[in-house]
């Protein structure tokens, strides 16, 4: 069974923001996550990558970075593993392989064994990285479909990322895009706010991200929807 298979609920800590004053990473893992994913598109720097991952040391749950390109990628004990992205519906083909064929080219020191793929189609237009790789966006729920099936069948990616950062998706979509997979996991993330929208998106997808909401409203918001994922599962 590979980790993120009894993953529910995921917080993603954005090196780039702050968390609440009094707050820490150590209380973001206890808030009944299943996981925290270091990573975020815009100002990633090497060290602020390895400031977050040494502060998660005392975190009860997994952690994993997920690195925005190559020279961020640190190799720390701290880490459970390493989550990659390929932009599926990306403009320019470097968010596909160019980049992944840099980083190997450049970095001797993978560790493939906890090295996994997340074959992300990008969702929402004006987020940062639907910006940054030029995503095509303009899908229509059965577009979506078909790319999470490609996503799974013809390149044999393990998670399908529904990515509409900073903003709630359809979830129609996300139905869609469930019914189409066979055994891949289905990660949703993009406006998860409260109960009610972390309800809505757990009854489709597999795994919910919750990015924006740890930085801007805290643990308790955060708690409310782990509190609606695990009633809708
Ligand atoms: C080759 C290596 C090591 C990595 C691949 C890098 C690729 C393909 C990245 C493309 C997608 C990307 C930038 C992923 C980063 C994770 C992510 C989507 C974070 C969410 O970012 P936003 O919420 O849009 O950005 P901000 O919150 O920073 O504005
Ligand atoms: O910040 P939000 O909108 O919660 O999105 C979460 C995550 O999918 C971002 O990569
Ligand atoms: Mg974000």
């Amino acid at each position: 069974m590979q980790p993120w298979e009894d993953w529910d609920h995921v917080v993603k800590i954005d090196p780039d923001k702050t968390l609440l004053d009094d707050e820490s990473v150590e209380d973001v893992g206890k808030t009944g996550t299943d996981a925290i994913i270091v990573g975020g598109t815009m100002g990633m720097t090497e060290e602020k990558m390895t400031r977050v991952i040494e502060a998660c040391s005392g975190v009860s749950v997994p952690v994993f970075i997920e690195p925005s390109g190559t020279g961020v990628v640190v190799h720390s004990d701290v880490l459970d593993g390493y989550l990659i992205p390929v932009v599926i519906n990306a403009g320019d083909i470097s968010w596909l392989t160019g980049m992944h064929k840099e980083w190997v080219r450049l970095d001797d020191s993978i560790d493939w064994a906890h090295t996994f793929p997340e074959a992300y189609i990008v969702l929402n237009p004006d987020s940062s990285v639907g910006e940054l790789t030029t995503a095509d966006c303009d899908l229509d729920p059965d577009d979506v479909a078909a790319y999470a099936e490609v996503a799974e069948q013809l390149f044999g990616q393990p998670i399908v990322y529904l990515e509409y950062s900073g903003m709630l998706g359809e979830p129609s979509f996300v139905k869609t895009a469930a019914d189409a997979l066979d055994s891949a996991t289905l990660f949703y993330g993009g406006g998860i706010h409260d109960y009610n929208s972390a309800y809505e998106m757990a009854q489709y997808a597999d795994t919910i991200i919750v990015g924006d909401l740890v930085h801007d409203q805290g643990i308790e918001a955060v708690r409310e929807t782990v509190r609606g994922v695990q009633d809708a599962k």
